[in-house]
């Protein structure tokens, strides 16, 4: 996979599943990165074609949990972010999914208490050596390219310094998200450290941290030397941000989430999550939209919720059609009802 010059969809727990990563690239994303899925959890999980909705899950074994999913149609866009502290453990998990993504990535940046007491995410960063052996193992096992995702050191030179030692593993970008550990996601990104480390490396950098509108794309590319950006909330909010012909409204938007969570058969916790964190950027959870989205259970009451019951019983009565596509590499769209 080439990452010089490319948008990027950042990867998001819960909202980075399969509808959200199909609407952006369709909206023009180049690159789509999963939510992070920890090795372990990984290492437990079976492949499995799943035939009825076209795609391939790989489930929980012993139970029905669909872990992670994909399709053909993202096969040489989407990257499998996985969390780790062991390089073993690391490989394991992305020896399984390797067939079918893009790219594996390293997340090396996520502050959450669960990532940091399991020596994961931005606990890395303290640990040159670890991160090293779980890179170098990667990329010494494995067909794809290997990248990872970090977080800003307290001090710059510190930073700088990290990858440097993180571009010698021989990986083939990293993306920087330019806030540090103890940053909240309301402190501005800070595009002038992002730009040192640019400036300190051959490997393209993925420049990240508060892009909302499309020429914001622009922006930190001229700010930092960046050759390729990511969005997080600008694309959870609204994934037309990577349309050049400028945001579309989020109803419409909202609605296309919807269906693609309808084809493919999306966990209802995702979608809920999803559309949540939609209302409550542009509406409000307390009205009515709000309190009924809340309070769904099913991506049923979803589809009642939103009028989409036509499109539901189609796809639902259709799925052989759907599917017959899929597998000969041509891909499932349904028409509009
Ligand atoms: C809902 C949500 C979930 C996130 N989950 C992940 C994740 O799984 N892995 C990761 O590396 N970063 C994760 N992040 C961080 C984003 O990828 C990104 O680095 C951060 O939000 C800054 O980008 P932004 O200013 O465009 O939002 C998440 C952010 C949000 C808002």
């Amino acid at each position: 996979m080439e990452y010089r010059n490319k948008l990027v969809l950042a990867p998001m727990v819960r909202v980075g599943t399969l509808p959200l990563r199909l609407l952006a690239a369709e909206y023009g994303a180049d690159i789509t990165y999963g939510e992070e899925i920890i090795d372990h959890k990984m290492v437990k999980c079976e492949r499995r074609v799943n035939e009825n909705i076209g795609c391939t899950d790989f489930v929980e074994k012993g139970t029905e949990t669909v872990v992670f999913r994909t399709c053909l149609q993202e096969r040489n866009q989407v990257v499998f972010q996985v969390g780790t502290s062991d390089a073993v453990r690391a490989l394991n998990a992305a020896q399984l999914v390797c067939k079918d993504v893009a790219a594996i990535d390293v997340n090396m940046g996520c502050p959450r208490s669960f990532s940091i007491s399991g020596g994961m995410g931005a606990a890395l960063l303290r640990k040159p050596e670890l991160i090293a052996d779980i890179l170098t193992t990667l990329r010494r096992n494995l067909d794809i390219p290997v990248t990872c995702k970090i977080r800003l050191l307290k001090c710059p030179q510190d930073t700088v310094e990290l990858a440097r030692r993180i571009e010698k593993t021989g990986i083939s970008a990293v993306a920087v998200h330019g806030r540090k550990v103890a940053d909240r996601p309301r402190d501005p990104a800070k595009w002038n450290e992002i730009a040192d480390i640019v400036a300190a490396l051959s490997i393209p950098v993925i420049a990240n941290g508060d892009v909302f509108e499309y020429g914001d794309f622009e922006r930190i590319k001229v700010a930092t030397g960046a050759t390729s950006v990511m969005a997080a909330r600008g694309a959870l909010w609204n994934a037309s941000i990577f349309s050049p012909v400028g945001k579309l409204d989020w109803e419409d938007v909202k609605r296309q989430y919807i269906r693609k969570s309808i084809l493919w058969d999306n966990d209802v916790k995702s979608t809920k999550h999803t559309l949540r964190e939609m209302i409550m950027h542009y509406s409000c959870l307390e009205l009515p939209e709000g309190k009924d989205l809340i309070k769904s259970e099913t991506l049923a009451d979803i589809v009642r919720l939103y009028g989409e019951e036509k499109y539901y019983q189609f796809v639902n009565e259709n799925r052989t059609m759907l599917n017959g596509g899929h597998r000969e590499g041509k891909f499932m769209v349904a028409p509009e009802i």
